[in-house]
């Protein structure tokens, strides 16, 4: 099997070179020089033998919609794109519709992993029509997990279900990293635990929070110690606020996920106006005293 990848970032490059050990023929395109195959889109099509099949693996939102847009242009009716990006899943719908439009195929997938894919494999959610998913079965078992096909790769559903089951896993991901992010600040805190990294260290073997994200933080620890190195600010890419967005719309409580949410966005607020206000009136009705501005 030949496909086009586009997005060779630090995703798309790892997963290129999964496919090709899987035996994948890898044409990519990225707008950096320094990593692409093809000098075009045209060019990385003109490569593919027909139907094309093109993962598309660049930031979600205006510019995975041009991609797949600009594919939409140049495509052929029976071929087929994939969106692996953190994409909304409204956006699959709208894509699928408008690629149908012109006979071209859509499915979606979500990609977990990150940088370690390459060497771990990716657990995928793969969204859209049966035959569709069928076709890119080989490129799914490239880049999955060694092992039953099973437990590392899932058709959730039509288009959109891969994305959406993506974006649920990410508001996981948010809740478990806070979770232990302030159990560290706690055991920080007190001078109690005298040996914290060891806490951790320990925690790995056999425990009930034993997890990929406990090994992750040993090895953040035992890179920076005390993470001196690290600022405090947190960034988002959406798919917290998207997973928020959808317990409401779902009228399901998920406190922890959007507190994880929220306390990204206190992270990069040097000065809280809302913080500000509370020891205001708590001036105001107890007289209690406020600290000065500094
Ligand atoms: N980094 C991660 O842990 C994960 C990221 N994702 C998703 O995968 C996608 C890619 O993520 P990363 O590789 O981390 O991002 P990245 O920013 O490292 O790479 C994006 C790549 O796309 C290229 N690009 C941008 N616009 C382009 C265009 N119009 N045509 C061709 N190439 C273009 C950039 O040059 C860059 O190499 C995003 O949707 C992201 O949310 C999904 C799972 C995990
Ligand atoms: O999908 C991922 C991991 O599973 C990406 O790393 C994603 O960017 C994480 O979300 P955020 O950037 O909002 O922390």
């Amino acid at each position: 099997m030949h496909i086009g990848l586009i997005g060779l970032g630090k995703m798309g490059f790892n997963m290129r070179e999964r496919m090709r050990k899987g035996g994948i023929e890898v044409t990519g395109f990225d707008r950096n020089p320094d990593v692409t195959d093809a000098a075009s889109v045209d060019e990385l099509i003109a490569a593919l033998p027909t139907p094309r099949l093109v993962w598309v693996m660049v930031p979600s939102g205006e510019i995975t919609d041009a991609v797949v847009t600009e594919l939409g242009e140049k495509l052929s009716p029976g071929d087929m794109v994939i969106d692996g990006g953190n994409s909304r899943f409204t956006e699959d719908q709208k894509h699928a519709a408008a690629l149908a439009e012109k006979g071209i195929r859509f499915a979606d997938c979500g990609v977990s992993g990150g940088v370690w894919g390459l060497q771990n494999g990716y657990g995928l959610m793969a969204g859209g029509a049966e035959e569709d998913i069928e076709l890119a079965m080989p490129v799914f078992d490239a880049l999955r997990p060694e092992g039953e096909r099973a437990d590392s790769f899932v058709h959730v559903g039509g288009v959109g279900a891969g994305h959406y089951a993506k974006m649920v896993h990410n508001g996981i991901e948010y809740g478990l990293m806070q979770a232990y992010a302030e159990g560290y600040e706690l055991l920080a805190a007190k001078d109690i635990v005298k040996d914290l990294p060891g806490t951790f260290r320990a925690w790995q073997k056999g425990t009930v929070v034993r997890s990929w994200l406990l090994d992750l933080m040993v090895k953040a620890l035992d890179e920076d110690p005390g993470l001196a190195s690290i600022d405090d600010y947190v960034e988002d890419s959406g798919e917290g606020r998207w997973t928020v967005e959808e317990a409401i719309a779902n009228a399901v409580p998920a406190p922890a996920i959007t507190a994880a949410l929220f306390a990204r966005f206190a992270s990069r607020e040097d000065n809280s106006p809302a913080m500000k206000m509370v020891s205001a009136l708590r001036h105001q009705f107890g007289g209690h005293a406020t600290r000065p501005a500094n």
